[in-house]
């Protein structure tokens, strides 16, 4: 990060009310990790065999293949480093694929955790070494072309054949075709395949399979096995998204992930404790894209707000120099939300790991009582931050300008290859209704008097609307929680009553959910919004942080929730716990708060501490030297290799010659 800084930078930096260092060792959880995370990449970032052409000038074969070479650079060159830890590797990963995903995507996020969750002891002991050390690879083969949402409707069967105590996979039609799993097309040579189980006869719903797909002498697709490429994307053009088709593949018995579930030698099902437990990869997954939702909208915040300062445009007062964009306050109200959302998620993703990590031992060890709660907190998490930022990242790429447009910026790549996260992995509106109906549970428990626990506990008590005309001090973080608990606690009972009324006006339950889903949406989203928003102020009360980052970070937490107080004023006006003076006294003082951010703004993206190397923009760059760099980015493009392309002697020298002539 050496060289001349762009000058509006540095000062931006000397003027910064704090250490950046500080919040980045906040972020990370100390100095120890930050210098870790530093060491892992440089050694990637420094390493001329991980330098490559810029992904946007090649072709997706291109891609492909780029991003094939360099993931089987950072394994081997992992395994030699011995980057075991699982901090280690994230860190070592991202500095290796940056925006894009590495080649054994799937295998390291779905293939393995599948194995480590579903398998039984005698099945990790066949496999896991194997697929540790990437002697084979796999991926995660659900969705189908024609069900992703709704598993019970997934078409292709694992029926077992006792005689020879085989099961025998089959895709009966063509929406039974596997379809989108990542690494599928090319790359893996084995699956995790959700199938139909059956035994004589009855259908005993989705099971996980291990399925070889290739041979693992020339690669080629094992006999009664079809499987490609589903061609190109909206993104992910280095992904090999892949479909799959079964005539009649047998495996061994031994082949069906037996941890939960079991079919016996003679066809006898032996239950699971509870059949969600073979939905367990999925979750994992959820709380993983909490993670990185954070993450990538602090990328985009990085890149629009260091822009924003290097970028002059326009005069606002006449004779004066062109101001930096983010002194425009329009400007601000664009990036400054999202720069504290990016931050709320970031503290919500590390909270969610945690749930993760306590719960998924607890159910290791037999004790599922922790699944519909872990289940309904990550649904709505992964729904709820995954939405931000999609929307987060096309307003930081459109408070770019026109460069934002431009691959040099970084922002569409990001986009492009983020905004699956809304869709995969559960699509957010079904999320947001399996949240709801978590909450739908737990509201009629609370009014059979049962006491609540966890991230519902407040639904148990009735939190009373003040008395009107009281007036309140909107900055405080305890007033904003209540707030959002409240609107959060009626928006809930709100659907319970709408559910209630279309039951009791002669509707079935089914007819009575969709009709109410609108609404369930909007409780499971408040509810979601709510924990974001406590999360975070619990967060600030660490008496280990230092006064000058906790008064940045106490702005940032108020403005988050005072803009998304403002946002969704209309509920919480509705609501009667906040009045219109409530309402007004949060906008002014979101616009106050903007004020006191702006000189912060970027020592708060600089906390981020992510390298150019990973931030991959050129509008984003450390140093702010901009214009240069989008000037060498633009020469780099193929199309500037030769002065005259050669489709001018093909048809444009003709063309033009021809208007010539006629004239
Ligand atoms: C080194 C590092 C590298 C790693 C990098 C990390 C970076 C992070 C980013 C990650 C990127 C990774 C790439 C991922 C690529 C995408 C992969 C996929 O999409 S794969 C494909 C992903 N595909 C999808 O996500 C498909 C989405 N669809 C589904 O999950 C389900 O079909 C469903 C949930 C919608 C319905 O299921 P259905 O069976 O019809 O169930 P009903 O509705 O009838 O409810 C019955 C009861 O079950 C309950 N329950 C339900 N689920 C769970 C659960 N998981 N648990 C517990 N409970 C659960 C439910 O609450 C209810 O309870 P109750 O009220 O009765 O008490
Ligand atoms: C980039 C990418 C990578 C992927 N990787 C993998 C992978 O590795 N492995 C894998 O198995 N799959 C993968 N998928 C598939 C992905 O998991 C599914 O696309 C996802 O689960 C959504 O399912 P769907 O496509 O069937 O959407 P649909 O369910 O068809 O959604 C269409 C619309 O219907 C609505 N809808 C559906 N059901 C309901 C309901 N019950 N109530 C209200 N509305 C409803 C949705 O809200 C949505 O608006 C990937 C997808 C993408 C885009």
């Amino acid at each position: 990060m050496a060289g001349t800084v762009n000058p509006d930078l540095r000062k931006e930096r000397e003027n910064a009310s704090f250490h950046p260092e500080k919040v980045t060792n906040f972020l990370y959880g100390g100095p120890g990790v930050v210098k870790r995370k530093r060491e892992l990449e440089s050694l990637v970032l420094n390493d001329p065999d991980f330098q490559s052409e810029d992904l946007n000038f090649l072709s997706r074969e291109q891609q492909y293949e780029t991003q094939m070479k360099k993931s089987i650079l950072m394994v081997t060159k992992g395994e030699k480093l011995k980057i075991t830890d699982v901090q280690d590797r994230s860190f070592y990963t991202s500095a290796v694929s940056g925006s894009d995903s590495f080649s054994f995507g799937l295998h390291v996020a779905m293939f393995l955790p599948t194995l480590y969750g579903q398998a039984t002891q005698e099945q990790k002991d066949k496999w896991l070494k194997m697929a540790e050390k990437y002697a084979i690879l796999g991926t995660y083969a659900q969705t189908e072309m024609g069900h992703g949402t709704f598993l019970r409707g997934l078409e292709t069967t694992a029926t077992y054949d006792p005689t020879t105590q085989e099961f025998v996979i089959n895709t009966p039609t063509i929406t039974a075709y596997k379809w989108w799993p990542g690494g599928l097309g090319k790359t893996s040579n084995y699956c995790v395949l959700m199938a139909q189980l059956y035994i004589h006869g009855k259908s005993y719903g989705p099971h996980p399979f291990m399925v070889q797909i290739r041979s693992l002498q020339d690669h080629k697709p094992l006999p009664g096995v079809t499987v490609g490429d589903i061609g190109p994307k909206f993104g992910y053009g280095s992904v090999d998204n892949g479909f799959l088709a079964f005539n009649n593949v047998r495996i061994p018995r031994e082949n069906m992930l037996m941890k939960y579930s079991k079919v016996e030698p003679d066809g006898t099902y032996v239950k699971p404790p509870s059949t969600k437990l073979a939905y367990g990869t999925m979750v994992q997954v959820r709380a993983n894209i909490v993670v990185n939702s954070g993450r990538v909208l602090a990328k985009a915040v990085t890149i629009a707000t260091r822009y924003s300062c290097v970028r002059r445009q326009s005069e606002m007062k006449p004779g004066h120099p062109e101001p930096q964009v983010l002194d425009y306050v329009t400007q601000q109200y664009k990036l400054f939300p999202y720069l504290a959302a990016a931050y709320a998620f970031w503290l919500t993703g590390q909270t969610m790991m945690s749930v993760y990590t306590t719960s998924s031992n607890q159910i290791s060890k037999g004790d599922i009582s922790a699944l519909p709660e872990l289940h309904a907190l990550s649904a709505g998490l992964k729904a709820l931050s995954s939405w931000v930022a999609n929307v987060g990242m096309e307003e930081c790429r459109m408070a770019c300008g026109g460069h934002g447009y431009s691959h040099a910026s970084g922002l569409p790549r990001l986009y492009a290859n983020m905004t699956p996260g809304a869709t995969y992995e559960g699509e957010n509106t079904v999320m947001m209704l399996q949240t709801a109906r978590y909450l739908m549970k737990s509201y009629n428990q609370s009014l059979q008097g049962e006491k609540l626990a966890g991230s519902v506990a407040y639904l148990s008590g009735v939190q009373p609307v003040p008395a009107a005309g009281r007036t309140r001090n909107m900055l405080d973080l305890g007033v904003l929680c209540d707030a959002y608990r409240h609107r959060a606690a009626r928006l809930v009972h709100e659907a319970a009553v709408q559910l209630r009324n279309e039951r009791q006006a002669g509707k079935d339950q089914p007819d009575a959910w969709n009709a109410a889903s609108v609404d369930l949406v909007k409780a499971a989203m408040a509810h979601s919004q709510y924990f974001v928003v406590k999360n975070f102020a619990e967060r600030l009360t660490d008496s280990t942080l230092d006064s000058s980052i906790s008064d940045v970070l106490t702005r940032l937490c108020q403005l988050h929730a005072l803009h998304g107080l403002v946002t969704n004023s209309g509920d919480f006006l509705e609501d009667g716990y906040l009045t219109g003076t409530d309402v007004r006294q949060a906008r002014r003082h979101i616009n106050a708060l903007m004020a006191k951010l702006r000189p912060d703004a970027v020592a708060l993206v600089d906390a981020f501490d992510f390298p150019d190397g990973i931030l991959n923009s050129v509008l984003g760059r450390y140093d702010g030297n901009v214009y240069e760099h989008l000037l060498e980015w633009a020469k780099a493009s193929p199309l500037n290799k030769t002065d005259v392309h050669q489709s001018y002697h093909k048809y444009l020298k003709p063309f033009l010659e021809d208007n010539r002539a006629k004239l």
